[in-house]
């Protein structure tokens, strides 16, 4: 079904250290889930084996329909001399393949997309020159015209102000209410309580995945953060996995 991830006792690692350990189940389509945990409890890792960027060292993850990623800002070079525009036009590559230029059509829809997340006029301002909050929105835009039936967002608020993430959360909800699939990286677990209806604990193993209310427990969440200091920089390699 278009906008499922299923996820099969899949671990996930850097060199022979494991990241995600042993994770099974499913993103169903059209649902809006938080992925919380530690520093260092494999989020990141999670999202990009998700996105095809890193390839799971056992288990396997099938989807359906293509995948659109919004990376953790600090992954993001600012100081590559490109326009707002150009960035927003990087979502259409898939659709355009990487050879051909973007017609007209593509350019509207680029400069639509920035429009939409309130950066009119911004289509050729260099992205080195923006705040935090208003790189956050041109990709936002980027994922706009990705127009994917999965979503996954790493850390989106992360130094962004109030104001925007209310508007980014909005646009959030929008594409919930369109029946898209959506995964976030979060830390702020009053937002995540606010607007997931589902939350993944994670701690290289889960600790818990399903409605927010029953996952984000007192018990969970101590368990989470013993487990991840319990998992030092010199975890061992995953016997299971080899
Ligand atoms: N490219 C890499 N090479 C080697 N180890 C890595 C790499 N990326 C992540 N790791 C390690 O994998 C583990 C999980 O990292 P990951 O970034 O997935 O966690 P996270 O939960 O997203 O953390 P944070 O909340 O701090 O962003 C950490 O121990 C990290 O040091």
């Amino acid at each position: 079904m278009i906008g499922a991830v299923r996820l099969r006792d899949l671990v996930v690692a850097h060199g022979q250290r494991p990241a995600v350990h042993h994770l099974s189940g499913e993103f169903a389509p059209g649902s809006m889930t938080a992925v919380v945990g530690p520093n260092g409890a494999g989020k990141s890792s999670l999202l990009r084996a998700i996105a095809g960027l890193h390839a799971p060292s056992h288990g396997g993850i099938e989807t359906s329909g293509a995948i659109a990623l919004l990376p953790q800002a600090a992954a993001i070079d600012r100081a590559f001399p490109i326009s707002c525009l150009d960035v927003v036009m990087l979502g259409l590559w898939a659709e355009c393949g990487a050879f051909r230029a973007v017609g007209r059509a593509g350019r509207a829809r680029a400069v639509a997309a920035l429009a939409s997340v309130g950066l009119d006029g911004f289509a050729g301002r260099p992205v080195g020159s923006l705040s935090a909050g208003q790189l956050q929105r041109v990709l936002f835009a980027r994922l706009l015209v990705q127009d994917a039936p999965v979503i996954l967002l790493d850390e989106p608020f992360n130094a962004v102000d109030a104001a925007t993430t209310a508007d980014l959360l909005r646009q959030l909800e929008l594409w919930h209410g369109q029946g898209r699939t959506i995964v976030a990286v979060l830390h702020d677990l009053d937002l995540v309580r606010a607007h997931f209806p589902q939350t993944l604990l994670l701690a290289r193993e889960p600790i818990a995945w399903g409605a927010t209310a029953d996952v984000l427990t007192a018990a969970n969440r101590l368990r989470a953060r013993g487990m991840s200091e319990g998992w030092d920089a010199e975890a061992e390699a995953c016997r299971q996995a080899a």
